[in-house]
């Protein structure tokens, strides 16, 4: 379960997030959802503990990440935007890597590969040097890094981004599979298809605001449309016509 309440960051003079607040559930798919540059990945970040916060806090499974940061590490797995893989080092030995940090107990890091190696259908590749790798293998990598110290919340920035029909749709029949085991799992994208195919609940953004939430049905009432694509344009225009009043 995450929470995070209240969350500002300031880059020089660009104000990123501007009072973001958000819940993910466990057992449920959460969607973080806007236009390029409108602070999904700054906000994933701060709750990644990648980041601090100028102001703002972040639970996640009720643990403060700024008091206890190495302990709320350990609950999540993060996909970052760019999968940031050691190019030299193997597949395994990236996500092995990963373990070690992560304070996995040696004896089982091995089996722990195996396994997700076999679920994310990494075959060969994940003995070859990262540096070769495709697009879809680097994230696969990516993921299995981040679940291998069996973290209950996954946080993953634009996951699909770069992937094909075939890798998309095995990616997201695999968040399916770790919504169904109980997992917390928060992903952004800038793809409303995206968020619609997977999400229970959606959070738009724009301008590091929050600005509008809830259930795709929900949402689709609030805004005064039967078309989920054009209730996000139309939160996303809303947003707009205030951030140009202000201005
Ligand atoms: N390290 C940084 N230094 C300066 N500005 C930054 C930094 N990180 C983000 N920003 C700025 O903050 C704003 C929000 O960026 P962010 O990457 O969070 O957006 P995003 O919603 O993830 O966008 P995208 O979909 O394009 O990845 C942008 O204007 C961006 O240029």
């Amino acid at each position: 379960m995450i929470k995070a309440e209240g969350l500002r960051k300031r880059f020089g003079k660009i104000e990123a997030v501007r009072g973001v607040s958000l819940e993910a559930a466990d057992g449920q798919i959460t969607g973080l959802l806007g236009p390029n540059g409108a602070g999904k990945s700054t906000s994933l970040r701060i709750i990644s503990t990648a980041i601090g916060a100028d102001s703002g806090q972040v639970l996640v499974d009720g643990l403060d990440v700024r008091h206890d940061p190495q302990r709320a590490r350990l609950g999540m797995g993060v996909m970052p935007h760019d999968a940031g893989l050691y190019p030299r080092l193997t597949g395994r030995e990236n996500i092995r890597y990963f373990a070690r940090l992560n304070a996995v107990p040696k004896a089982e890091i091995e089996a722990r590969i195996d396994q997700l190696s076999e679920r994310l259908e990494m075959g060969e590749f994940v003995d070859r040097p990262a540096k070769g790798y495709s697009q879809g293998q680097r994230l696969k990598t990516a993921l299995a890094r981040a679940m291998v110290h069996n973290p209950r919340n996954l946080i993953l920035d634009e996951p699909t981004s770069g992937l094909d029909v075939m890798a998309t749709r095995a990616l997201r029949e695999l968040i399916r599979d770790l919504k169904k085991d109980g997992f917390c799992i928060l992903f952004s994208s800038h793809v409303m298809q995206e968020v619609a195919a997977l999400c229970d609940r959606i959070v738009i953004i724009a301008h590091g605001q929050v600005v509008a939430r809830g259930r795709p049905q929900e949402l689709k009432e609030q805004l005064g449309t039967d078309d989920l694509e054009e209730a996000f344009v139309r939160a996303i225009g809303r947003a707009e016509a205030v951030q140009e009043e202000g201005s």
